[in-house]
């Protein structure tokens, strides 16, 4: 398979008044062409900074990353994010097809950017809803709109960051199902951030692990689950129950892989302290001696 997204060596430190903090260790891995890959990782571990690299928002203090062989540099052109927070994603002031449309006004002409908008409202289920605003809509409904959106787009690599921990869980399981039809006819290469274990084994061809702040990938686990996948039979599943232990035992070797590499950086720095209260000390007797003789 292609490698769609390649990451490789990834580092981040943010660079705060109150000191440098490393959102993310060292990270590496691929995404082939068409495959469907969840991120799951402790809260505050990184996975959003991830995102912010690969979408090109904020540059990487270490490491590559390429969308398809090209290295990212500034927001690449082919690439859409739905976020979780749907109501501040969507215009307000737009119809629903005008918000669709939106993100296609410079490449694309009227029609044509209609033409998209109209098929990719029908994808998700939303064909009638072309002249309402986004708020006389459900929850469940604006998030579909934002993924129209982003398909409409056409991406070559669709960026998700937890897009249905916003919505109840009746419309989680149609808009993770909606994920998977269009992913299917569409081919679309998808990398989602979730925090929800189930969602992450549901969803994925694979999930990647990560440990604590700062973010390494403990494991890279293929799903290895029929294609085709249903929210009570797979989740039913002896495949599914094993997996979904799997991951959430990684998660805990991640947590204490983390908590270990904290209190070594921890005593790291302790130990930097007194070296340089040492090395102060000896200078001070040594001026002393030195101004005594
Ligand atoms: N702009 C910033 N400046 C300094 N530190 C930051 C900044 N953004 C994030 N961080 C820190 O980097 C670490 C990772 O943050 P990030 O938002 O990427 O984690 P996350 O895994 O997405 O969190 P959550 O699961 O809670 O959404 C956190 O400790 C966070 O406080």
């Amino acid at each position: 398979m292609t490698a769609m997204l390649e990451v490789a060596d990834l580092g981040h430190t943010y660079q705060a008044k109150d000191g440098a903090h490393t959102a993310i260790a060292d990270l590496s891995f691929t995404v082939g062409a068409g495959e469907l890959v969840c991120v799951v990782g402790p809260s505050g571990c990184g996975k959003s900074t991830l995102l912010r690299t690969i979408s090109g928002l904020i540059r990487p203090s270490r490491g590559e990353i390429s969308l398809h062989g090209n290295q990212v540099r500034g927001v690449p052109d082919d690439l859409a994010v739905v976020f979780q927070d749907y109501s501040r994603s969507l215009f307000p002031w737009l119809t629903v097809v005008k918000n669709v449309e939106f993100p296609l006004r410079r490449s694309l002409g009227r029609a044509e950017r209609r033409a998209r908008a109209v098929e990719a409202l029908e994808w998700v289920g939303l064909s009638k809803a072309h002249r309402k605003y986004p708020w006389q809509l459900s929850g469940g409904m604006q998030q579909r709109v934002a993924i129209a959106r982003a398909l409409a787009y056409r991406p070559a690599l669709l960026l998700m960051d937890e897009p249905f921990a916003s919505v109840d869980a009746q419309t989680r399981f149609e808009l993770e199902d909606l994920l998977l039809k269009v992913r299917t006819e569409h081919d679309t290469t998808v990398l989602v951030v979730t925090h929800d274990i189930d969602e992450s084994v549901y969803l994925g061809d694979r999930v990647l692990v990560l440990s604590t702040s700062p973010a390494s990938v403990v494991a890279d686990l293929k799903v290895d689950l029929p294609a085709q996948r249903d929210q009570i039979t797979t989740r039913e599943s002896d495949e599914f129950v094993a997996l979904r232990a799997e991951v959430a035992r990684l998660l805990n070797v991640g947590k204490a892989a983390g908590e270990v590499a904290a209190r070594r950086r921890a005593n790291e720095a302790q130990a930097a302290k007194w070296a340089e209260a040492e090395r102060a000390e000896v200078s001070r007797v040594e001026a002393e001696e030195r101004a005594t003789t």
